[in-house]
């Protein structure tokens, strides 16, 4: 039998897992295969390959998440690399040292792996292995790549994509104890040849089952130093003509100062950056962001930029240069992209040429038009030309016109015109909201994925936060492969890693799952950048944040009793079935927490309706109708009816009196419900204007510039959360109503952050309304509970409106709690009356964030927990009649207010 040579010692890294060659192909000795290849290939295959290791282990860039201060270490790290790399010939020199130290390192790992055979059996052994089925051919045709797991004297064999293919018990102990490099054996009807030891560690954090090994920068700078050598050297060794370059020479001046103060200079690409792309050998120029942005930079911006520049040029992870900016909400990611596309586009590292041309930008229908004003305000009109499509402005004048580098686009009219798009050469993506992407399956994803750039960023506030497939899907979008396949994702992460998190899992299962997320965490970190709030905090006014709780009015009450009475409830408290209706009786309660009109509606569509014959239905709302006044017209619904819309016309009323000049954001998640509210505003006289699923898309920015305008007369923004939640700017209101709750906690937040964003003058007043002891406060507490508490990595049962009950939690959902003031401060366990704050109580201790998918490693970085249970309880607490609100708005209306939640944040500013 032929034996290959483990490839994992040609890249003298015996304990990774090699790429899988196939043995009629690979079957010379480590020195033979280095000695065959032209030395300086040799050289510079082993080195840049060096170089990229210790560059991964000592540059503080790698750890994307922990950056440097942009201007500090932007420039200090220029000024660490202008020793090196003038020209690429430099490099190969250079690396060319590191030959010896990586050769020789290998046998050193695998001593270490040995002395690790000679602990007690009962201990794990891994290794790395090729196989093919058995035969008694000479010449072995090996069918790939597997990982050997031997555990006393059973063992399991499993392919790269985490499958099992093999496993066995009962075998003789010596032999699978001794097994050893080089071996070949038969096991479980395959013949194996064992290529490599691997640590516990390698396989713990799953690494051994990436191609390669190592982490995306060590492999793929592996793999791409490879490839580009051959071209880079043909290039590099066919420069321009003398003159050429001289007078290239003469013009690589920096485009703007990188010594004046406050310069915000851009990394210098390293070596092996060089050899990639910089074939014609010019200079190494420095890219300088235009100070006129710098000047209105906020630190975390310039950190940004920073990171997205190195992201795109292929510098954090070889060959990718794709990258996920998740910044909160508000933190102005639109700037640090208009700012990354103005520096591509007139500058770059080689010779100061431009690195982009073209750039598309795919947002929501509702910011196509923020993103030109955002390119307008911080660029003007002469810098960049923009075309902004839209039904009177189409793709082809973006074709024909050379004068236009950025084309933004809607989601929607992306696919109606994808043909066209497909034939511009965009040189950078950019998906703004991109969590839309979330799924692989929908068109948007497959459309935007079949275009051919390279250059891809996904921008999002609320980034999946708990299922790891979507998180996937983002990953895989912005850097195709670079977790491998869906399939092996999920057998090498995504399995262990949820196994981790049940209440039955082993410590072993623990700490697996633990091991793989962080080295999940870890390959995606390098291009992955999340800062919250707190960044920003500091240049805006304080935020009064209040959770109201309403008292529900006598006919909601009483609707609510019947309601629960029904049959329909009765059947899903019985037991789950397949056909439960619960989710019909979620949706009846909540639309009576949001007015008794609505489910009359409801009603009276259904009798009129064919599909009213469905039983679940009908025993749902039988004899509801009998509970409204005979007379009963939902046209002329009064206020008095509902808990929460007697609050809010109060709050109204009290915020046009004490501030006649501030406006308010009024949000829903049913357009229904925002009719109800729109004949209140009409009852009252109160201007207003209105921005939903309905709205033109044309006309939106020109809706929200209007509110924004001083002299804009609206008082009340109606807003549907779902349509128009994402991405606007209303700065123009200071008061927030948030008149229903969702079941994601991430669309209340979305919605909860349009009005305390920069540019904001007034202090900001957020008030959520929740009626009091009923469903509304049962979602509430678990946005808080479990997916606030959990501070885990994964919490897959939170998924919007398809979440799965089990019986006990429906019975708690179908329970009316009459007499409380709250429900949820009765679980806080909290000693207080309801009438003082905390003493003691810092609110910086509790700052109020969301949870990021990857738990601990990502927190640590860059995300806060959400608000949790034990969180509320540090807020302030007023309860019932003693109500003693330090809200000037609240303080007038406390009949209808049972209890209110409070926090303030930049109180200093006030
Ligand atoms: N450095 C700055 N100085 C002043 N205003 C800024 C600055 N950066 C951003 N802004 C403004 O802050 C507002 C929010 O910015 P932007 O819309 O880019 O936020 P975002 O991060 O995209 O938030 P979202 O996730 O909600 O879309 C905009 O009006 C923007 O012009
Ligand atoms: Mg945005």
């Amino acid at each position: 039998m032929r034996r290959s040579a483990a490839p994992s010692q040609l890249q003298g890294k015996p304990f990774k897992k090699p790429k899988f060659i196939p043995p009629a192909r690979s079957n010379s000795s480590l020195n033979e295969k280095i000695t065959k290849l032209n030395p300086d290939t040799k050289l510079f295959e082993i080195a840049a390959n060096k170089t990229t290791f210790l560059q991964s282990q000592t540059d503080p860039r790698i750890c994307s998440l922990n950056l440097l201060h942009a201007e500090e270490s932007a420039r200090e790290i220029n000024h660490r690399d202008n020793y090196k790399g003038k020209y690429c010939f430099e490099a190969s020199a250079m690396t060319a040292l590191d030959l010896h130290h990586i050769v020789n390192s290998a046998p050193k790992e695998v001593a270490v792996s040995k002395e690790q055979e000679a602990v007690p059996d009962s201990l794990v052994k891994y290794f790395s292995v090729v196989w093919c089925k058995a035969s008694k051919k000479k010449h072995k045709k090996w069918e790939g790549d597997a990982v050997l797991i031997v555990k006393g004297k059973s063992f399991l064999l499993k392919d790269l994509e985490g499958k099992d293919i093999g496993k066995g018990t009962g075998y003789k102990f010596k032999e699978l104890e001794k097994i050893e490099e080089g071996q070949t054996m038969m096991i479980g009807g395959k013949e194996i040849e064992v290529m490599g030891i691997i640590s516990p560690d390698d396989f713990s954090s799953g690494k051994c089952f990436q191609l390669g090994g190592g982490s995306p920068s060590i492999s793929s700078s592996f793999q791409a130093s490879k490839k580009c050598f051959s071209n880079s050297l043909k290039s590099v060794c066919k420069p321009s003509s003398k003159e050429n370059r001289q007078s290239s020479f003469q013009n690589c001046k920096p485009r703007h100062d990188p010594y004046a103060p406050n310069s915000l200079v851009m990394l210098q690409p390293d070596n092996n950056h060089q050899w990639m792309f910089n074939r014609n050998c010019f200079p190494i120029v420095d890219v300088v962001i235009d100070p006129h942005l710098v000047r209105h930079l906020r630190p975390h911006q310039k950190e940004g930029i920073v990171f997205l520049y190195e992201c795109v040029m292929g510098m954090r992870v070889n060959n990718r240069c794709g990258a996920i900016l998740a910044d909160e909400m508000g933190l102005g990611k639109t700037l640090q992209c208009i700012s990354l596309i103005w520096t591509l586009q007139c500058q770059g590292p080689y010779g100061g040429k431009s690195v982009i041309k073209k750039t598309l930008i795919v947002t929501p229908g509702s910011l196509v038009n923020n993103w030109r004003k955002e390119f307008q305000k911080w660029l003007g009109s002469e810098r960049i030309k923009i075309f902004t499509v839209d039904q009177d402005h189409k793709v082809d004048e973006f074709i024909k016109s050379p004068f236009y580098s950025v084309l933004i686009i809607s989601y929607e009219m992306l696919l109606r015109s994808l043909d066209q798009i497909k034939n511009i050469k965009f040189d950078l993506l950019i998906c703004d909201e991109g969590h839309r992407l979330k799924n692989r399956a929908i068109k948007t994803t497959t459309a935007l994925s079949s275009l051919s750039c390279e250059k891809r960023i996904i921008l999002t506030g609320t980034p999946v936060q708990n299922d790891l497939q979507e998180f996937f899907a983002l990953t895989d979008f912005v850097n195709p492969g670079i977790l491998g396949s869906l399939s092996s994702y999920r057998k090498i992460y995504e399995e262990p890693i949820i196994i981790s998190r049940q209440a039955s899992a082993s410590e072993e299962e623990k700490e697996l799952g633990d091991r793989r997320a962080a080295e999940l965490t870890c390959r995606t970190g390098l291009f992955f950048l999340r800062r919250t709030q707190e960044v920003i905090n500091k240049y805006l006014p304080p935020k009064i944040e209040n959770v109201v709780f309403c008292r529900p009015g006598a006919l909601q009450i009483e609707l609510y009793r019947k309601l629960l009475n029904s049959h329909a409830v009765r059947f899903c408290l019985e037991g789950l079935s397949e056909n439960s209706p619960h989710l019909m009786c979620i949706g009846a309660l909540k639309k009576l927490c949001n007015h008794p009109c609505l489910l009359f509606n409801s009603i009276k569509e259904k009798e009129c309706s064919s599909i009213w014959d469905e039983n679940e239905e009908r025993s749902l709302y039988e004899g509801l109708i009998n509970v409204f006044p005979a007379d009963y017209n939902p046209l002329m619904f009064s206020e008095k009816e509902s808990g929460k819309l007697q609050v809010l016309t109060k709050l109204l009323a009290v915020i046009q009196r004490l501030r006649p000049t501030e406006k308010v954001v009024l949000v829903s998640n049913y357009t229904q419900t925002l009719n109800i509210l729109q004949e209140v505003c009409k009852w009252h006289g109160y201007a207003y204007t209105r921005l939903d699923g309905q709205t033109p898309i044309s006309q939106r920015q020109q809706i929200v510039d209007c509110f924004n305008s001083k002299y804009s007369t609206d008082f009340i923004f109606l807003l549907s959360s779902k349509a128009g939640g994402v991405g606007l700017n209303l700065i123009g209101g200071s008061h927030l109503i948030l008149y229903d709750i969702d079941w994601n906690p991430a669309t209340d937040i979305q919605a909860m952050s349009r009005v305390w964003r920069d540019g904001q003058k007034h202090p900001v007043h957020i008030y959520r309304l929740l009626t009091t002891g009923t469903i509304e406060e049962k979602i509430y507490q678990r946005q808080i509970s479990k997916q606030g508490l959990s501070g885990v990595v994964v919490d897959l049962t939170r998924t919007s409106e398809h979440i799965q009950f089990s019986v006990e939690e429906l019975k708690n959902l179908f329970t009316l709690h009459e007499n409380s003031h709250c429900v949820t401060h009765d679980l806080l366990d909290c000693e207080c009356t309801g009438e003082q704050d905390h003493p003691g109580d810092s609110l910086e201790k509790f700052p109020i964030s969301r949870n990021c998918q990857l738990g601990p490693q990502h927190q640590k970085f860059n995300s806060l927990k959400s608000l949790s249970m034990s969180q509320l309880k540090q807020w302030k607490h007023f309860s019932g009649d003693r109500l003693n609100l330090t809200d000037p708005f609240l303080e007038r209306i406390r009949e209808n207010v049972s209890f209110v939640f409070q926090n303030i944040t930049n109180q200093t500013v006030l």
